[in-house]
């Protein structure tokens, strides 16, 4: 069995209270009523089921499932399901919220929610995989829908999730009901450029931040943490505008070359190994919590929350941090990284390529029409790069880190709207 290296160092903060610890900060600055912040913080639904599930032995385990609807002022709630062992309530509140603040920030007509299933899919066949997203979905029937609320894939779920998720809620519907869930394979309603989605916007928030450092990225070099979809298409797509990429890393360490890491290989030798990069050659075994503190220009977080903490915050030399996961820098780190200088496009900006492209396929799926990727790469590429820009105005003008000045223009719109359709 893979050898499986503890998980770093954590401040132990709840998630929830780490989006909150931001939420209030912005709220202020912006000047927020109570009434309506009081609204934004709690979660307009939480829904949480037992699922029984016949496992390939014969036996019946019993998994829960979560769904959290954190807003549905901007539209219908929009965002994935994590299958993994640490999805817990506190964590799926949390990132229903980032949802929430991430489609306001790309402005796309979304409201925010989230859904898990505390399971370890590593260890699972594809046929209690299948069985398990199956009875999610059929216990979520009353909470998903195409106008209501849409799921799409996050860490430990795919287009094959999401194909079964899709094939199950049409059963119970009676009909092919395409727009329920996106991240779908191609063949199936899929959209073009949904798999590369959030690794590329990235890539473009990257481009953009490198821009304002006067960072030259063909002298850059570059450290990704996680080899899942966003890493290693982070990862590729970086490499591919001159990056040097020189750490890569996923649960089985981090891999470091000096003079850069091939991803092609990478991903190849991934998908050739159940999805695991233990035993990659042409680069030296470290550890994660090393691949964090290496002196490079770029670090990217793409695997999960809290990996950015206050221990090893003092301990970063990047100059610019770019959030593929949610949440990967806790509140804690914040101070720490605000004063060496370093430069933060947080996740609810960096990471929005990929809901941006689920709202092109939700479109393209209720046209019943299908975009070229030349179409809905160059839609995306102008929406992440005008968030980005509108944010990094934002903090000029208030004088704020990224992260913060992303919070209050999402605050902002979302507060408006609230106000426009009143009546509660
Ligand atoms: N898939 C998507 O479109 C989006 C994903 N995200 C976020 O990006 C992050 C990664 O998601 P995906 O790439 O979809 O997941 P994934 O399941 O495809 O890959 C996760 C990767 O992270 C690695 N990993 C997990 N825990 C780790 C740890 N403690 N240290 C080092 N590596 C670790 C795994 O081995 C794997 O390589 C999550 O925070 C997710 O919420 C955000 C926006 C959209
Ligand atoms: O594609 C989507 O709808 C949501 C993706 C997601 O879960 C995220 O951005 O964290």
């Amino acid at each position: 069995m893979a050898y499986i290296e503890p998980a770093p160092l954590k401040d132990k903060e709840n998630p929830f209270e780490a989006m909150m610890s931001r939420f209030k900060v912005a709220s202020q600055i912006l000047g927020l009523e109570e009434e309506i912040y009081n609204v934004l913080k709690n979660p307009a639904r939480q829904v949480i089921v037992s699922l029984p599930v016949t496992m390939d032995d014969g036996t019946i385990k019993v998994f829960e499932g979560y769904r959290v609807i954190h807003s549905t002022i901007l539209g219908p709630s929009k965002g994935g399901i994590r299958f993994d062992m640490a999805v817990n309530l506190d964590e799926v509140k949390a990132l229903a919220a980032w949802m929430t603040w991430k489609c306001a920030v790309v402005d796309i007509p979304y409201g925010g929610a989230k859904g898990g299933v505390a399971c370890n899919p590593r260890e699972m066949s594809a046929g209690e995989i299948e069985r398990l997203m199956r009875a999610y979905t059929q216990a979520m029937a009353d909470v998903f829908g195409p106008d209501q609320d849409i799921p799409a894939p996050d860490m430990g779920t795919g287009p094959r999730e999401m194909a079964w998720l899709m094939d199950q809620y049409s059963r119970i519907q009676g009909m092919t009901t395409h727009a329920v869930v996106t991240g779908k394979p191609l063949v199936m309603g899929g959209s073009l450029g949904r798999t590369e989605a959030t690794g590329r916007g990235v890539m473009v928030t990257a481009m953009a931040a490198m821009e304002k450092l006067k960072i030259n990225p063909y002298k850059a070099t570059c450290a990704v943490q996680g080899f899942g979809n966003v890493g290693s298409w982070a990862a590729r797509l970086l490499h591919e505008r001159g990056l040097i990429v020189q750490a890569v890393s996923d649960l089985s360490g981090a891999y470091y070359n000096e003079k850069g890491i091939e991803i092609d290989k990478a991903v190849q030798y991934r998908d050739n190994n159940k999805g695991s990069l233990e035993g990659f050659a042409g680069a030296e075994k470290i550890s994660n919590e090393d691949l964090l503190t290496l002196p490079v220009d770029l670090l990217v977080p793409a695997a999960t929350e809290d990996v950015i903490n206050s221990t090893n915050a003092p301990n970063i030399k990047a100059k610019l941090i770019v959030e593929g996961a949610n949440g990967p820098t806790s509140s804690k780190a914040d101070n720490v990284i605000n004063e060496k200088g370093i430069m933060v496009v947080p996740d609810i900006l960096a990471n929005a390529g990929g809901v941006t492209v689920s709202y092109f396929e939700w479109v393209q799926n209720r046209l019943g029409y299908k975009w070229t990727a030349d179409r809905v790469n160059r839609r995306s590429d102008r929406i992440m790069k005008d968030a980005f820009n509108n944010v990094y105005r934002v903090s000029q003008e208030y004088k704020v880190p990224m992260r913060i000045a992303a919070y209050m223009v999402a605050i902002d719109k979302v507060s408006k709207t609230y106000k426009f359709r009143g009546g509660y």
